[in-house]
C-alpha cells in the first residue's frame, strides 16, 4: 500500500449550503461551508440550474483562500440522486453525470456535487469520485411495502453523514459499526431518521419526497388527501407542488425562513407562531424516532442526533426529553460529510478499495422520474 500524501479537494452542495474543503490526506487544510439564504435560491428553477451559480462561489471561495488547484489530486462530491446502489466510493463517470443532469430519482441539491467535481476535475485532468450516495439502499423488504401496490417506498437519506456518525461513535464505544444497533437522526434542511441494523439501515424516511416529519424546508409526510385535492385544484402546475414539498414547506413554508437560528430568535422575542412551529418539528423528529425503535424491535444501542439544527439546544432539549427512555442519547452537531468524502477518496487513492463503476443498465423498480 503506498504511503503517498494526497491532496484532495471536496464539495457537499446541501439544500441550504455548499460547504467545501481542501484535505491533506485525513487533514483538514481549509473547510468552509457557504450558506444559501431562500432569496439566493428562489429564482432558479431546478436544481441543475444552480450549477453555475454554485460552481462560481466555490471557484471564488478557493480563489479568495488562495488554494492553488493544480496541487489537488482528485475531487470528491456528496452525491446525489441516482439509481439506488450499495454504499461505497463511486468514479464520475458519463452514465452517472448524465442521471445527475436528468435528476434520475428526482431533483436534489446533491445532484450538483458530481457535475461540479467533474468539472473541476476534469480541468485539472484528475478523478472525480462520489461517496456514500443519497440513494444508498439497504431496506429490508418489509420496509419497502407501502399500503398502494404500485407505490414502493425507496431509500433517500442523509447515507454519507448517518454512517460517518455512526463509525465515529461506535469508536468511542470500542465497538464495530457492524455490531451496534443506532437510531440515527441526521436533522439539516431535511430530515431523515434512519434505523440501523448492524451496519445496514433496513428503514429510513424518504426526507426529500414527502415521507417522515417536516424539516426547514420540506414539508414530510402530509395527509394524503388533502395533497391530491392540492394537485387537481387545477391552481398549481406538478413543479409548484413538488417546490411546496421539497423546498418551501416545513419551517419555511409556515414562518417564511429555513434558517433555525433566526426561528430561536423569534421565539426569544415571544412570536407564538413560531414557538409552536419549531415545537411540532421537534415532535415530529421524536415520533419518527420512536417509530424506528420498533424497527429494531427496542433493541437500540444508542440514538444519535445530527446535523446543523443539533446545534440548538433547545431543539435537542425537547426530542431528548421525548426520546431519552429508549437509549442513551449522543449529539453530533453538523456533520462530518467532508471528513467522510476525503476518507472515501482516500481508500481508492491508497489502493484500499476499489472505485465502484456507476452502473447504466440495472434491475430497478423505483423509477421515481418515471411515476411521478
Ligand atoms: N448554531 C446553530 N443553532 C441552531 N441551528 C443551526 C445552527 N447552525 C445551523 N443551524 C440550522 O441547521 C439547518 C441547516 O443544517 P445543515 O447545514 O446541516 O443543512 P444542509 O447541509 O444545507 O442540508 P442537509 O443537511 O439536509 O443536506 C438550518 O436550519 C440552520 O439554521
Ligand atoms: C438527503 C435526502 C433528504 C433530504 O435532502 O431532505
Amino acid at each position: 500500500m503506498s504511503q503517498s500524501m494526497y491532496r484532495i479537494l471536496v464539495i457537499n452542495p446541501g439544500s441550504t449550503s455548499t460547504k467545501i474543503g481542501v484535505f491533506h490526506n485525513e487533514v483538514p487544510l481549509f473547510e468552509e461551508t457557504i450558506r444559501h439564504n431562500q432569496e439566493e435560491l428562489a429564482p432558479f428553477e431546478t436544481i441543475n440550474d444552480q450549477y453555475d451559480f454554485r460552481k462560481q462561489k466555490i471557484v471564488e471561495l478557493l480563489h479568495r483562500e488562495g488554494i492553488n488547484l493544480s496541487k489537488i489530486d482528485a475531487v470528491c462530491a456528496r452525491g446525489g440522486l441516482l439509481r439506488p446502489i450499495e454504499g461505497g466510493t463511486y468514479t464520475v463517470n458519463d452514465a452517472m453525470l448524465e442521471d445527475l443532469k436528468v435528476g434520475y430519482a428526482g431533483q436534489h441539491a446533491s445532484n450538483l456535487g458530481g457535475i461540479i467535481a467533474h468539472h473541476i476535475a476534469q480541468s485539472l485532468n484528475i478523478k472525480a469520485y462520489i461517496v456514500d450516495p443519497v440513494v444508498v439502499d439497504e431496506l429490508s423488504d418489509l420496509a419497502r411495502v407501502s399500503g398502494l401496490p404500485g407505490i414502493e417506498r425507496t431509500s433517500i437519506f442523509h447515507a454519507l453523514n448517518q454512517k460517518a456518525v455512526a463509525r465515529r461513535y461506535a469508536k468511542t464505544v470500542h465497538k464495530k459499526y457492524e455490531d451496534l444497533n443506532l437510531i440515527i437522526a441526521h436533522m439539516g434542511g431535511g430530515i431523515t431518521v434512519g434505523a440501523h441494523n448492524h451496519g445496514k439501515v433496513v428503514d429510513v424516511n424518504n426526507g426529500l419526497h414527502g415521507d417522515g416529519p417536516f424539516s426547514p424546508e420540506r414539508a414530510g409526510t402530509v395527509p394524503a388527501g388533502d395533497l391530491v385535492r392540492i394537485c387537481f385544484s387545477g391552481e398549481y402546475y406538478r413543479e409548484e407542488v413538488m417546490k411546496m414539498l421539497i423546498g418551501q414547506g416545513g419551517l419555511y413554508g409556515h414562518l417564511g425562513t429555513n434558517d433555525a437560528v433566526k426561528v430561536t430568535e423569534m421565539i426569544r422575542q415571544g412570536n407564538e407562531k413560531a414557538r409552536l412551529i419549531f415545537e411540532a418539528m421537534s415532535y415530529g423528529v421524536a415520533k419518527e424516532i420512536g417509530s424506528a425503535s420498533t424497527v429494531l424491535k427496542g433493541k437500540v444501542d444508542a440514538i444519535l442526533l445530527t446535523g446543523g439544527l443539533a446545534y440548538g439546544k433547545e431543539l435537542v432539549a425537547d426530542i431528548t426529553e421525548r426520546i431519552s427512555w429508549i437509549a442513551d442519547v449522543s449529539v453530533y452537531p453538523g456533520e462530518n460529510e467532508l471528513q467522510a468524502l476525503t476518507e472515501g477518496a482516500l481508500r481508492v487513492l491508497r489502493g484500499e478499495e476499489r472505485a465502484k463503476k456507476y452502473p447504466k443498465e440495472i434491475e430497478v423498480n423505483t423509477n421515481f422520474s418515471k411515476r411521478r
